[in-house]
């Protein structure tokens, strides 16, 4: 148990910086979504905490202390461009991948039976891998990651190209893994499902964390927005009544959604719209991580380049 630290990374491909600075952790038992545009920088963090890649500067630490070769060999890890034997049968590969992490014969047999079967590809044991689909290579290749019972997962889209039941599949092996106390970390473009799935998330962008925390805690970065709806009151696209002190942003028929543009001012708008009549919603909108992951890269992109900051959501 612990937490897996990376800590201020920073890396260059010849004149291109891919890394400038990355920090943030993993701690034991969450599953961290690291999601971010193509080419942020998610796939070379991901090889520098499995040592494939040397930092130029920065470092990776687990429960203290910084990630060696001996440790290295307790990480389960799926690369983007994928890793298996094509010509090998898949229970073989299982075998000697978890031989290879020191594993005795007796138990990489069983924990090459256990993945298979979870991961539902226990009647493809004795193919070549080659012969499975796209989605059951992914589910071996998953199932490479977790044989030799890693202590720390770490997961270059896993979910990309899988079918809604082996996304579900997938989704119920990382939750387990994680609530025996594994830190799971993964990049993923499919946002929603980064939503549902992860306890927190990481936003990258050009090689530096802009926001860290929860979905909720996200949420709470940049302008908060509410919706009103008082039913048979004008169609304006900003009606007399609203205050001045917040900015309608989005109108279905009476419904209005809106940002405050000073704290509380909610609270006026809620008192002017009773003042209008029966008032049949008024909420904070749960913005959804796809909206709030466009505002940050956004402001991000706006701004002149300060790699070395990050916004810290979580408490
Ligand atoms: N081997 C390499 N040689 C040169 N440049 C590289 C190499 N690998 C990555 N890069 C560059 O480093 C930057 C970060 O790439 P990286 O693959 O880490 O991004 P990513 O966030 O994983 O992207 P994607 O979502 O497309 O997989 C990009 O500008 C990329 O072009």
């Amino acid at each position: 148990m612990g937490t897996l630290e990376i800590d201020g990374l920073t890396k260059s491909y010849g004149s291109r910086k891919a890394l400038r600075g990355t920090s943030f952790d993993v701690r034991s038992g969450e599953i961290f979504g690291f999601v971010g545009s193509n080419g942020a920088g998610k796939s070379t963090t991901m090889r520098i905490v499995l040592g494939v890649l040397m930092p130029d500067a920065g470092e990776v630490r687990w429960a203290g202390r910084p990630v060696d070769h001996a440790l290295r060999r307790r990480i389960g890890y799926m690369p983007e461009e994928r890793g298996l034997y094509p010509k090998m049968k898949v229970g073989e590969q299982l075998v000697y991948l978890a031989r290879l992490h020191g594993l005795s014969k007796a138990e990489s047999v069983a924990s090459m039976e256990r993945w298979t079967s979870t991961l539902g590809v226990d009647e493809r044991r004795e193919d070549e891998v080659q012969k499975l689909s796209l989605g059951n290579q992914q589910r071996v290749q998953l199932a490479a990651a977790l044989v030799h019972d890693p202590e720390i997962l770490v997961l270059d889209e896993p979910f990309s190209g899988l079918d809604p039941v082996a996304v579900d599949v997938m989704s119920g092996v990382l939750r387990e893994r994680a609530d025996a106390g594994v830190p799971v970390l993964f990049s993923s473009h499919q946002l929603e499902l980064v939503e549902a799935l992860c306890d927190r998330v990481g936003i990258i962008a050009a090689g530096a964390m802009d926001a860290v925390g929860t979905v909720e805690e996200l949420r709470s970065i940049g302008n908060p927005q509410w919706v009103v709806d008082v039913p048979g009151t004008s169609d304006a696209s900003t009606p007399a009544w609203v205050p001045d002190d917040v900015r309608v942003v989005g109108r279905s028929g009476s419904r209005i959604t809106f940002e405050p543009r000073t704290p509380g001012s909610e609270q006026t708008v809620l008192r002017a719209a009773l003042a209008q009549g029966d008032v049949t919603e008024f909420a904070r909108v749960r913005r959804p991580l796809t909206e709030l992951y466009r505002d940050v890269v956004r402001v991000d992109a706006d701004r002149p380049t300060d790699p070395t900051t990050a916004t810290e959501a979580s408490a």
